[in-house]
């Protein structure tokens, strides 16, 4: 069987004829079972593709495959989608006044009352939400209903979950279990999940394989870790890290010289401390952020942005000794 359970081929959607709206010349592959997550900014044509990819959209050029076979679009089908997709979007379309078990077994046929029921309970399980399963949804916090739909969605033998910004209802806390469960989830289903975030942080912690998009177009396409340590472009830097981003005459300011037109560094490639190329900084601010500091530092005129860990060691009006550890040029 074919590795790649998807594959994106030449993807283009335009709304308006205008270069910046929907999706252009799109090409990936996705292997089956890894969490895909889509990165970029607002308007960059995150939901475009996902839609694309769920057959709710007809491209205007290009195609996509699973497990081979083209997905139909809306016009070449009576309900659009595909049987082994599911897609939970922000309002979770479930029935609020069911109960959430009923919700869940509603995606089974009723052939087998015992399968039914055991395959239920077990994606309940899965998601930790068993306790919950004779209250009515409505009765649920956003958390709660997220987990619902989830394993609504993955109940009828799915094997690809599309999630369209899946912890917009949970507070921070929430979250990081709620990350922790959809990837536990993949390991042990097997499903293949595609997911839309607005946060990098979601797909830095949960992907396998990260899509940056940017003004339609696909950036990058590699693993978090690579493309945060080699972006291939300063949006991709900025998005990801929130990354200092310096003109040639700024770095040269800093004792940089390069003859490129931007010089790129996350906060955390910046360390204090006493070496040969170490340059004075005066603290012009110290934001603190728990278990770090961000410090703003001024040399020539020139601010730049660290992170410290030993929160407290570093006040306003302090001079420090601070060396540019790595960076990027673009
Ligand atoms: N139905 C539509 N008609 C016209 N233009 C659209 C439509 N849907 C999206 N667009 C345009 O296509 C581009 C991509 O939109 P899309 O919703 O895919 O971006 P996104 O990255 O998902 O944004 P967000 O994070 O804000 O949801 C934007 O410029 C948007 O204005």
């Amino acid at each position: 069987m074919n590795e790649h359970i998807i594959t994106v081929n030449n993807l283009s959607k335009q709304y308006q004829q205008t270069q910046v709206s929907g999706i252009q010349q799109i090409n990936f592959s996705i292997n089956r079972g890894d969490i895909v997550a889509i990165i970029g900014e607002s308007g960059s044509g995150k939901s475009t593709l996902l839609k694309c990819i769920y057959g709710l959209l007809k491209p205007d050029d290009g195609e996509i495959q699973f497990n081979g076979i083209k997905v139909k679009g809306p016009d070449e089908q009576l309900i659009p989608g595909h049987p082994e997709m599911k897609m939970v979007t922000q309002d979770f379309s479930l029935n609020i006044y069911a109960k959430v078990y009923d919700n869940i077994a509603s995606m089974l046929s009723n052939t087998d009352i015992a399968a039914k029921q055991a395959k239920t309970m077990e994606m309940m399980e899965h998601l930790h939400i068993t306790k919950l399963k004779d209250k009515k949804v409505i009765e649920l916090s956003g958390g709660e209903q997220q987990r619902v739909a989830i394993a609504k969605a993955l109940v009828s033998d799915t094997k690809i979950l599309l999630l369209d910004e899946p912890f917009s209802q949970v507070d921070s806390l929430l979250k990081n279990e709620l990350r922790a469960d959809i990837k536990r989830l993949a390991r042990e289903t097997g499903v293949t999940i595609i997911m839309v975030s607005h946060d990098p942080t979601d797909g830095l912690f949960l992907a396998d394989q990260l899509l940056i998009l940017k003004d339609g177009k696909l950036l990058q396409n590699d693993t978090p870790f690579n493309t945060y340590q080699n972006p291939s472009a300063i949006y991709t830097a900025r998005i990801l890290g929130n990354a200092v981003v310096l003109t040639n005459a700024e770095a040269e300011q800093l004792g940089i010289k390069t003859t490129a037109k931007n010089v790129v560094f996350y906060p955390e490639w910046v360390e204090l401390k006493n070496t040969w190329n170490s340059r004075r900084f005066e603290v012009k601010e110290v934001y603190y952020k728990g278990f770090f500091d961000e410090l703003l530092l001024e040399r020539n005129g020139v601010t730049i942005r660290s992170l410290q860990l030993n929160s407290g060691e570093h006040k306003k009006n302090d001079h420090v000794q601070a060396n540019i550890g790595r960076f990027l040029v673009f």
